[in-house]
C-alpha cells in the first residue's frame, strides 16, 4: 500500500526519536512491500523561530489530509518566557483540537526484563498490561475562561474544567468498546468527591456501562488511582479519564514500564488520520547527545500502522522486534545500558520478521 505520513519533529529529542522510527517504518516497508511517503513540517519552538508560529497553518492543512502524522515532541527552555505570548505547547494543543483527536490511547506493559529498571523493582510488576484512554480535547486544557485578569489590585489567573455530556460519552464508551478485546474492566478516574465535571463524568459512565453488561466499571478517586497504579498496576486492564488526570498518570505509569522513553500513544477520532506521539517531552536534559531512548516513538509507529492503516500484522512486526531487543539486553541509557538511539533503533530493525 501507498500511504502519506506526515511528519512533526519538533524540539528537543522530538528530532532524534522521529528519526529512529522513521528508519523502522522504512524497514517494514522494505519487508512487506508498501511505500510510506514522508513529508515533514514544522511545530512547537522550532516553528516558532522560523514562522512566528507553533502551529503554521500549512501544517496543521498538511496533518489534515495526511493518513496518519508522527510527532516527536515540542517544548524546551528556549522557549519557556512566562511572559512570552506564543508557546511551543499552544501548537500540540492546537493541532490535537484542529484534528478533533478526542481519544488518547497510551498502553503500558511492563517486559518482564525492564523489571530491574525500574525503581519499583518488584514482582508485582509482572504482567502488567493496562490503556490508558484519556480525553484529548477538553478538560482544563481547553475550558473557558482561561485567562488573567487584576481582582482586587492583584493579579488572577483562571483555568476552567468543562465536559459535556456528549464529549465524557465518547470517550468513555470508546472504552468499552476497547475493554471487550482486553480483559473486560473499565476504571474511570475522576474526582467526584469535589467536582461537578467529576459528578457528571461519574453519570455519564453509568449509563455508557448499561450498553456493555459484560464489562464491569469501577470508578476511582484520582488520588487513589494514582496510589493504586504503583501498588497494584495488575488491577487495571482500562483507565479512561478527563485530559489532566490522564497527562499526570500516564507519566507515573511509564515509571512502571521502566523510563519515560517507553510509552507510545495514539490520538483518534476517526475522521482524520490520527495522531502518533511518545508520551514524554522534549527531554532538554539529553537533547543533542544522541542517548534518547526511541521506543516510545517506534512503538508510537507501530499504532499508527495498526490504527491508521490497518497493518496489523506489521504492526505487530514491530512490537515483536521491540520486545525481542530488549530480552536480548538491548537497553539506551534511561534503561541502564549504553546504547545510543542509532544503535537501539539498530538492534530492533534486525529482529524485524
Ligand atoms: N508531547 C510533547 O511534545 C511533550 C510532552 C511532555 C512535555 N513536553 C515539553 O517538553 C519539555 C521538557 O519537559 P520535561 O522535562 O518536564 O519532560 P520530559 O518528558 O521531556 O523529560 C522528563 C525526563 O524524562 C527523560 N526522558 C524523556 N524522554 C526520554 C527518552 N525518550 N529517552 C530517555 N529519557 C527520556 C528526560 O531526560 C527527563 O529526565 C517541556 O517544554 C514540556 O512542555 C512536551
Ligand atoms: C506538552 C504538553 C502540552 C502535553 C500534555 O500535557 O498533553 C504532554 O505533557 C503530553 O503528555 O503529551
Ligand atoms: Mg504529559
Amino acid at each position: 500500500m501507498k500511504a502519506n505520513i506526515v511528519l512533526l519533529p519538533g524540539d528537543g529529542i522530538g528530532p532524534e526519536v522521529v528519526s529512529a522510527a522513521v528508519q523502522v517504518l522504512e524497514a517494514v516497508g522494505q519487508h512487506y512491500d508498501h511505500k510510506f511517503v514522508f513529508t515533514e513540517y514544522l511545530i512547537g519552538g522550532s516553528a516558532i523561530d522560523k514562522t512566528g508560529n507553533p502551529l503554521p497553518e500549512e501544517t496543521l492543512q498538511a496533518c489534515r489530509s495526511a493518513d496518519a502524522v508522527l510527532l516527536g515532541a515540542v517544548g524546551g527552555p528556549k522557549w519557556d518566557d512566562p511572559r512570552a505570548s506564543v508557546r511551543p505547547e499552544q501548537g500540540l494543543l492546537g493541532l490535537r483540537k484542529g484534528l478533533g483527536v478526542f481519544a488518547n490511547l497510551r498502553p503500558v506493559r511492563v517486559h518482564p526484563a525492564l523489571i530491574e529498571a525500574s525503581p519499583i523493582k518488584s514482582d508485582r510488576l509482572l504482567g502488567v498490561d493496562l490503556i490508558v484512554v484519556r480525553e484529548l480535547t477538553g478538560g482544563l486544557y481547553f475550558g473557558q475562561p482561561k485567562k488573567r485578569d487584576w481582582v482586587d489590585g492583584q493579579q488572577r489567573a483562571v483555568d476552567t474544567l468543562e465536559y459535556t455530556e456528549n464529549e465524557i460519552e465518547r470517550i468513555v464508551d470508546l472504552a468499552f468498546r476497547l475493554a471487550r478485546q482486553r480483559r473486560r474492566k473499565v476504571s474511570s478516574v475522576d474526582k467526584a468527591n469535589v467536582l461537578e465535571s467529576s459528578r457528571l463524568w461519574r453519570e455519564v459512565a453509568n449509563r455508557v456501562a448499561q450498553r456493555y453488561p459484560d464489562v464491569t466499571l469501577e470508578h476511582v478517586l484520582v488520588d487513589t488511582a494514582a496510589m493504586r497504579l504503583v501498588s497494584v498496576p495488575q488491577s487495571f486492564d482500562v483507565i479512561v479519564t478527563e485530559n489532566m488526570f490522564g497527562d499526570i498518570l500516564t507519566d507515573e505509569a511509564a515509571v512502571l514500564a521502566g523510563s519515560m522513553g517507553m510509552l507510545p500513544s495514539a490520538s483518534l477520532n476517526g475522521q482524520y488520520g490520527g495522531l502518533y506521539e511518545p508520551i514524554h517531552g522534549s527531554a532538554p536534559d539529553i537533547a543533542g547527545q544522541g542517548i534518547a531512548n526511541p521506543i516510545g516513538t517506534i512503538l508510537s509507529a507501530a499504532m499508527l500502522l495498526r490504527y491508521s492503516l490497518g497493518l496489523e500484522q506489521e504492526a505487530r512486526a514491530i512490537e515483536k522486534a521491540v520486545d525481542q531487543a530488549i530480552t536480548e539486553g538491548a537497553r539506551t541509557r534511561d534503561l541502564g545500558g549504553s546504547l545510543t538511539t542509532t544503535a537501539m533503533t539498530q538492534a530492533i530493525i534486525e529482529r524485524l520478521d
